[in-house]
């Protein structure tokens, strides 16, 4: 768990029943500990590689048509084994006994999201937040370069993680600058609070490659009226 974070679980869970209530967002307490969690990690992290590995395939594959005929059979059975015991709705966001999160279906990070790049934020103690990612195949806009609205995704997670690094703060306005297209291969993004207004943060970001800037961020995260009560 990342710094702070142990402090944004304590705070966020009471948090929600006013702010997330609304949104009908799942908070969930298992009765599970640390060693069932990595468990889990071990049996879904896997199965989540090898569907992101898919879908990288399935966009880069050149094989005779008779082949993808075959593989779409198997797609689908694989997808009904997996369908034949469901949530009723969309993961949420989890805590063990000891209460570490695990938000597995989250779009950012999600261990059990083959969507999920994933990402994985580390900060150092002048308060710097960043990220480093491989985004491929599956995450183009314009030809070879990376969606903006990745490259959001990205940017957006980086700077909500940075603004909760105190308390738990919720993107209000997230402000990009796109100033020249991302190549698709290994980024970097940074982040760092520039200023605290009493429930408002402001953090500001870059994207970067190994050329240096394509995308400034500026985002307003709010805490939840509750949290600084
Ligand atoms: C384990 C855990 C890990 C935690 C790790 C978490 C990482 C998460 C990273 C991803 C973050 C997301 O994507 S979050 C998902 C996207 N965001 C959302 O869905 C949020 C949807 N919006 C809302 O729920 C709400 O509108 C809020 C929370 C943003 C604000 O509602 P509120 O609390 O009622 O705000 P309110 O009292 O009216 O205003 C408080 C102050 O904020 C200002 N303010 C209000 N809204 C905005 C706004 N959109 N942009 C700018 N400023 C705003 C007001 O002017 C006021 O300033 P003043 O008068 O006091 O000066």
């Amino acid at each position: 768990m990342c710094r702070g974070a142990q402090h944004v679980v304590n705070r966020i869970l009471p948090a929600a029943d006013t702010i997330l209530h609304d949104h009908r967002v799942k908070f969930t307490r298992e009765d599970i500990d640390s060693s069932e969690l990595d468990r889990r990690r071990a049996l879904y992290g896997p199965l989540t590689e090898a569907v992101r590995e898919l879908v990288d395939a399935t966009i880069r594959t050149e094989v005779d048509e008779s082949v993808i005929r075959e593989v779409h059979a198997e797609v689908a059975a694989a997808a009904a084994k997996l369908r034949a015991k469901q949530l009723d709705g969309a993961f949420g966001l989890r805590f063990t006994t000891g209460g570490e999160s695990f938000a597995w279906g989250n779009a950012g990070i999600g261990l059990r999201n083959a969507l999920a790049p994933p990402l994985s934020v580390e900060s150092d103690a002048s308060g710097l937040h960043w990220t480093e990612v491989t985004l491929g195949a599956p995450y183009e806009g314009p030809p070879g370069l990376v969606h903006g609205g990745i490259c959001a995704l990205v940017l957006d997670h980086l700077l909500g993680t940075t603004a909760s690094s105190i308390e738990p703060r919720f993107t209000g306005t997230l402000t990009l600058r796109y100033r020249r297209g991302t190549p698709l291969g290994r980024l970097r993004a940074e982040a760092r609070i520039t200023r605290n207004e009493g429930r408002k943060t402001v953090v500001n970001g870059t994207l970067s490659d190994a050329g240096g800037v394509t995308v400034e961020a500026e985002g307003i995260f709010i805490g939840p009226a509750t949290a600084t009560a």
